[in-house]
């Protein structure tokens, strides 16, 4: 397929997704079910597309001065793909596959938007009701935080210390364009794509079968090893999931201490067995039955959770989640934190730590939480996140937002995903 036909494929995934409110995969998986005849290459190029277009649904509404599935799948291409009017409609003109040519009033709002840089609002390409929120987070660099989190990500792994070495994961990538990360010390980066480019599948590669790294964003490990205590001890992950930052803890632990891996859900929980197995991981228990969390009473050195939130941190993975997100869904989120922040300090021992993380850039799920929380349980204490993150993290002085209740992690300041991460002792 040539681009024409191409995008006249993404403009048709991009009503779907509008008009059934269904996510992005979803609708790609169908189109692709129903049109075999299109190549691996072709259905990555339209995926670009249509995530491109939902990333900048609003920078790219207004470069065509139209919001509908066409005009957000043209401006994709003006945004993303290198092209301009000209180019752009070169390759729509003599191709019968693709959509009409640029239309008059199409031309004249290019005209007037290309290469300027909109307004914070648009430029941060979130919903209305996100702006303020933003606002709240980032102050005068709303905008530029919000462009940030609207660009496709890289693909970042994290060598398994038990297994590898950084040098012997890069040889195995190597022709890949895997690098060593910035900040987090066993990251390693393939940078974003261009174009109808695509990342390699590491996991296909032997490295991945043995168990030499795990898929991972640089935030998530980065929060991982701000949790890491200097000794490896006894430790609840209590929202463990598939086991992001089980399996970082029991990698920086050497496979000592004892890890609990917990979560609420045992299909969520499920990958881990597979998982901690490829990764020669040996000091994780999971755990579901109520007795074997009861037993965990007040004996905990850290207890980990990493609760259910927005998801706002990861929106250059899931844009289409940005454009889903509700108020509601919001406020569901908060109170499922609280409940469980409130519910975990019976597992952390007296001097004992207990770590929130979440993958969300709202203040309300983030410093409001915990502000809330200390108020309480005035027996814990925060700690100090400017001495945490420059001992951690010496290298990488102003790569996080820090204050008083947590570390911030973003697109624009880190270069990862957004995250929080806070830590308190309990006295
Ligand atoms: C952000 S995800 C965890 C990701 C995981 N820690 C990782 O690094 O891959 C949040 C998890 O919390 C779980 N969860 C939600 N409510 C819970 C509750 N009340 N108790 C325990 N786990 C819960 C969800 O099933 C989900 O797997």
């Amino acid at each position: 397929m040539r681009i024409g036909g191409r995008l006249a494929a993404a403009i048709e995934i991009l009503e779907d997704i509008e008009t059934r409110h269904r996510p992005a995969s979803d609708a790609l998986r169908d189109w692709g079910l129903s049109h075999r005849f299109a190549g691996s290459g072709d259905r990555a190029a339209i995926g670009n597309i249509v995530y491109d277009a939902l990333r900048h649904r609003r920078s790219a509404a207004w470069l065509l001065d139209d919001a509908s599935p066409r005009g957000l799948a043209l401006g994709a291409l003006l945004l993303e793909w290198g092209y301009d009017a000209d180019t752009l409609d070169a390759e729509l003109v003599d191709d019968r596959f693709a959509p009409s040519a640029l239309s008059e009033k199409e031309r004249a709002a290019i005209a007037e938007h290309f290469g300027k840089q909109p307004s914070d609002d648009i430029r941060s390409d979130v919903p209305e009701w996100c702006e303020p929120l933003l606002q709240k987070t980032y102050g005068d660099d709303w905008g530029k935080e919000g462009e940030a989190f609207s660009q496709r990500p890289p693909l970042d792994l994290r060598v398994n210390r038990l297994k590898s070495d950084t040098s012997k994961v890069l040889a195995a990538l190597h022709g890949t364009g895997a690098r060593k990360a910035a900040i987090a010390p066993f990251g390693i980066r393939i940078e974003k794509v261009e174009g109808r480019g695509r990342h390699p599948n590491v996991q296909a590669e032997p490295g991945f079968q043995k168990g030499w790294f795990e898929v991972q964003d640089e935030g998530s490990q980065i929060v991982a090893e701000l949790a890491t205590p200097d000794q490896p001890n006894q430790v609840l992950d209590y929202c463990a999931g598939a086991g992001g930052k089980t399996l970082s803890l029991s990698a920086a632990f050497d496979n000592k201490g004892q890890i609990f891996a917990h979560d609420a859900e045992k299909a969520r929980l499920s990958p881990i067995f597979d998982r901690l197995k490829r990764a020669g991981a040996r000091n994780v228990q999971a755990i579901t039955a109520q007795p074997a969390l009861d037993a965990l009473e007040n004996q905990m050195d850290l207890v980990l959770v990493d609760v259910p939130c927005t998801g706002s941190g990861t929106w250059r993975r899931r844009p289409d989640a940005k454009w889903r997100l509700t108020e509601r869904q919001l406020e569901v989120r908060m109170s499922e934190q609280t409940q469980i922040l409130d519910h975990v300090t019976r597992y952390v021992k007296p001097g004992g730590t207990l770590v929130y993380i979440t993958c969300s850039i709202f203040r309300e799920e983030n410093q409001e939480q915990i502000e809330a929380f200390l108020t309480r349980h005035p027996d814990f204490v925060a700690t100090d996140h400017h001495a945490l993150w420059a001992k951690k993290f010496p290298h990488a002085k102003e790569r996080a937002m820090v204050d008083a209740h947590g570390i911030m992690l973003s697109a624009a300041t880190s270069g990862t995903d957004g995250f929080f991460f806070c830590a308190m002792t309990r006295n």
